[in-house]
């Protein structure tokens, strides 16, 4: 049995190690991923019936959503992309190519001049995942900052929320990761090879 300090210690060290696989892809395959992605989605249910999608602008080394929010867009569906709040959750501003951004703490871009949408009204958020698995489990930046933003599902009993699909490399799949109380489970994941519902 593993102690709770020794869980989160195995948890950094899976983190660096995952995030040092996809910083080393080359650009090349990350751009290759990102097509193949983009080609993947487009073709499930989640993403052909939703209008309001969030996602995100790709930060070291993630598998990047740029094809998906330019289709999105040209299909005349709402992008909208993470703005971090002071309680260490996200809200979702919608955004437009070209649309002014600013850096927050972490160097990620986000809009300078915020639209938000209350979370409950996105259909499809496109997670960044740093790790998964095939049941669901999703590692993060560690921030649980997707955890804080999403807590409320688990008590919706309402079935018209959000869907969670995780993004990531397929390099990022691992066997198994132990959930947390608080982890809320993806209803699908994509990579550049495949496409999973839970
Ligand atoms: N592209 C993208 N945007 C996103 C996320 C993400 O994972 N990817 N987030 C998903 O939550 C939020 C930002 N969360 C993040 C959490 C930690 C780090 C990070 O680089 N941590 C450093 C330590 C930095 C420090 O503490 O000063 C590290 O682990 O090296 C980055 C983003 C919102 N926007
Ligand atoms: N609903 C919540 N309420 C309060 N704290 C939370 C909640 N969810 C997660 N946390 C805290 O956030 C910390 C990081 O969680 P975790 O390691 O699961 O992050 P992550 O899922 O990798 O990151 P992210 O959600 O940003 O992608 C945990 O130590 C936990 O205490």
């Amino acid at each position: 049995m593993s102690s709770p300090e020794q869980l989160e210690q195995q948890k950094r060290q899976l983190r660096q190690h995952l995030r040092s696989l996809r910083n080393d892809l080359s650009s090349q395959q990350q751009q290759l991923a990102s097509q193949q992605l983009a080609e993947l989605i487009s073709h499930s249910p989640y993403y052909r019936t939703a209008q309001h999608i969030a996602l995100y602008l790709a930060n070291d080394g993630e598998i990047d959503p740029q094809y998906i929010l330019e289709n999105a867009v040209a299909a005349g569906k709402h992008c909208y992309l993470p703005v971090l709040c002071p309680n260490n959750s996200l809200r979702f501003s919608r955004y437009r190519p070209g649309d002014k951004l600013t850096l927050n703490r972490y160097a990620i871009p986000e809009p300078s001049h915020p639209d938000y949408i209350p979370v409950a009204a996105l259909d499809l958020v496109l997670m960044p995942l740093v790790g998964f698995d095939r049941s669901g489990g999703r590692l993060g930046m560690g921030g649980g900052f997707y955890d804080r933003t999403f807590a409320w599902l688990q008590q919706s009993s309402s079935t018209e929320h959000p869907k969670l699909l995780g993004l990531a490399h397929h390099c990022q799949e691992v066997a198994t990761l132990e959930l947390a109380s608080w982890d809320i489970p993806l209803s699908a994941v994509a990579t550049d090879k495949e496409l999973l519902i839970i």
